[in-house]
């Protein structure tokens, strides 16, 4: 049990270092929160709760992996060295991704309750 405790106690040191080091995390965690509010106020059912919640981990998710890699690249490289550049570009590429798939779901479930 204090294991258990314990490893909740480091991902919430890891979720509070990358809401205050990244930037983008907080951007994020602002358009979630945004989805939520908008969310009550339109009145999703649970079917599109569950696509908006899903999107929203999803980003937050993809931002913790991707700060960790850039992390990661900048403890065994950091100097420049073309794969790093690669590997740190791959990773913030994946958060784009995520972040677009997340928008294209919002709108597909806000717009039409908004117009
Ligand atoms: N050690 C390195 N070697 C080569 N290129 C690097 C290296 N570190 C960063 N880069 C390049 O610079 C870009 C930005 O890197 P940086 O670490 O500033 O990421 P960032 O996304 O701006 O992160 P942060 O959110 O910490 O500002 C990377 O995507 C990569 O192209």
């Amino acid at each position: 049990m204090k294991k258990l405790i314990s490893s909740f106690a480091y991902a919430i040191k890891g979720l509070n270092y990358t809401f205050r080091s990244q930037l983008n995390f907080k951007i994020h965690c602002f358009g979630g929160l945004l989805a939520i509010i908008l969310g009550f106020l339109v009145d999703l059912n649970s079917y599109e709760w569950l696509w908006i919640i899903l999107s929203i981990a999803m980003v937050i998710i993809l931002e913790l992996v991707n700060t960790a890699i850039e992390i990661l690249v900048d403890l065994v490289s950091p100097e420049y060295h073309p794969k790093a550049e690669t590997i740190k570009d791959v990773a913030a590429a994946s958060v784009l991704i995520g972040a677009l798939m997340a928008l294209i779901i919002g709108l597909f479930i806000f717009v039409p309750k908004l117009i």
